[in-house]
């Protein structure tokens, strides 16, 4: 294309004025150009640059210069090599150009755009959003995929079919029912059970035939026995009949025995047993503990005996230690009231020690009859009966106990075999009198027999002749092998002692039975009691 062409084209391309001196600049163009070239590579201060608007940035050679014209080169990319180094001198040229305008010397400068396209005279620094203060004439990164970034790896959110299990879940395939353990089936003692059983039987034998156990007495909660090799159907009280046996506190476990299960029992336990042949006895409580109380020293039962008490069913001795079931003795005092201060005064250590007798007055209304017996140790002497005894003796002697009269001979005696005392080596221990509990008072008159002369009853007082602090003379208290304990009849001691009253009455009140009734407010307050009706009220028991 020829210079006048180009010009033409120009000419229709721009129709400002400016064109022509700038087509005439042009032409002497490339000897410019050439001249600049020599300046390439200086390097220019930017302390030499002034005014505004400068360069952001240090220039360091001539095409850096150039470059900072903003020429939007890429509209004309059919030009060949050579065209676009003139255009890129034409673009420093412009930055050239810019320069001179900036100094108002410049020869206008004309940017040639391709249409649409703006000139960025961007007065800031170069291409800096580009990075470094480079310009890469060639081509600006406009896309740098990183691909360290997450973005490279992550796929595009979706919807998961659901959350995966991280390793296969717990299989319970089947629930399976809780074994009960049929204890009853397995109950018995490995090989042991003969033993098991015969220590069992034994201590029912032991019972019946006065052998010593071979077994310790059981000493806890038996309710029931096992039947081994099976247990009886049926629960007691939601336990199975083995489970009884195997837990000791059965009651505790299974509420008390039903009165049925325990008739069901007996029979089968009486069959079991006389198969083993092994006699049953009856004095197995099925529902009572069977408890052993510990034996206790015969010196203190005799220290006892000195004292009237008497042992009930005392075992045989074993080195020197009894079982006693019972102690017992009977209490005369020389009237109702003073009895009966006894008893209050007994009664008040039986709530101190929680220890209580079991006693009657059914010897005589001025006798009191006490057994002690520790029933939670299955009916048997304790430490706490041997206590209560003594301090029963010694009660009675402050409180004017009177020697036992005689007992009426003519009553029939009724024995109660248990109540067979062991013969000590020391001579044969009376009888026990303890047997008439059962027989019920009787007004029957009956003529009291004094008692017999080698007792003087002339030493017996009654408590009124003593003063408050005066302890009445010690009473001769009956041997350990005394005669049998007489019946009492009161009647002698009780006709002195209302007649005494009797005689202090008069004093205080005068006679009632004279005229004179001197001192008398109103007959209403004395009791008119005669001789007959005294003699006549003689109940003997
Ligand atoms: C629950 C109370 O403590 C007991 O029953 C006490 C009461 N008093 C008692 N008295 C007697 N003699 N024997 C006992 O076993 C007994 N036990």
């Amino acid at each position: 294309m020829t210079f006048t062409r180009a010009i033409e084209d120009e000419r229709t391309l721009n129709s400002f004025p400016i064109v022509d001196i700038y087509h005439l600049f042009l032409l002497d163009l490339t000897e410019v150009v050439l001249q600049l070239l020599t300046l390439k590579d200086v390097t220019i201060g930017t302390a030499g640059l002034s005014g505004a608007g400068r360069d952001a940035s240090v220039q360091t050679t001539v095409t850096e210069l150039v470059g900072d014209g903003g020429l939007d080169l890429s509209s004309l990319g059919t030009l060949s090599e050579l065209a676009l180094d003139v255009l890129g001198t034409l673009n420093g040229l412009n930055g050239l150009g810019s320069l001179l305008l900036t100094e108002g010397l410049s020869v206008v400068s004309l940017v040639p755009l391709t249409e649409g396209s703006g000139i960025d005279l961007d007065d800031g620094g170069l291409g800096e959003g580009v990075g470094a203060d480079q310009l890469v004439v060639g081509r600006v990164e406009d896309d740098t995929d990183d691909t360290g970034l997450l973005g490279d790896t992550l796929g595009s959110p979706g919807e998961v079919t659901g959350v995966q299990a991280e390793s296969t879940e717990l299989a319970v395939t089947t629930t399976d029912t809780d074994l009960v353990n049929a204890l009853g089936a397995d109950t018995g003692v490995g090989g042991l059970t003969t033993k098991l059983e015969l220590s069992l039987l034994a201590v029912l034998g032991a019972l019946g035939t006065s052998l010593r156990a071979l077994v310790a007495g059981v000493t806890r909660d038996t309710h029931l026995l096992l039947i081994r090799g099976t247990h009886l159907g049926g629960t007691v009280g939601g336990c199975r009949i083995g489970q009884a046996f195997t837990r000791p506190n059965f009651a505790a476990k299974c509420g008390p025995l039903p009165s049925h299960t325990e008739a069901m029992l007996r029979p089968l336990l009486k069959s079991l047993f006389r198969r083993q042949g092994v006699r049953t006895v009856p004095a197995v409580q099925l529902d009572a503990p069977k408890v052993v109380a510990a034996p206790i020293p015969i010196a203190r039962l005799e220290k006892l005996y000195a004292k009237g008490w008497k042992g009930v069913s005392m075992s045989e001795p074993i080195e020197g230690m009894v079982h006693v079931k019972a102690l017992e003795r009977t209490f005369a005092f020389s009237n109702f009231s003073t009895a009966f201060a006894f008893m209050t005064r007994v009664a008040l250590q039986c709530e101190k020690y929680n220890h209580h007798p079991q006693w009657t007055n059914s010897r005589g209304w001025n006798t009191i009859t006490i057994t002690w017996t520790t029933d939670d140790a299955g009916g048997a002497v304790t430490e706490k009966d041997l206590m209560a005894a003594k301090r029963c003796s010694t009660y009675a002697a402050q409180m004017g106990e009177v020697t036992p009269a005689t007992v009426d001979e003519s009553v029939p005696q009724e024995t109660d075999p248990t109540s067979a005392l062991y013969n000590t080596h020391d001579g044969e221990l009376s009888r026990s009198a303890d047997n008439d509990h059962g027989r019920s008072v009787t007004n029957k008159r009956q003529e009291s027999v004094m008692p017999p002369a080698t007792e003087d009853t002339s030493k017996v007082s009654t408590p009124s002749q003593y003063t408050a602090n005066q302890s009445p003379p010690k009473q001769h208290a009956p041997k350990a092998n005394a005669p049998k304990l007489l019946n009492y009849s009161a009647s002698q001691e009780r006709k002195d002692r209302i007649f005494g009253i009797l005689d202090d009455m008069k004093k205080t009140y005068g006679n009632p039975t004279t005229a004179g009734r001197e001192h008398n407010e109103s007959a209403a307050i004395k009791p008119q009691v005669t001789k007959s009706d005294i003699s006549e009220d003689t109940t003997t028991l």
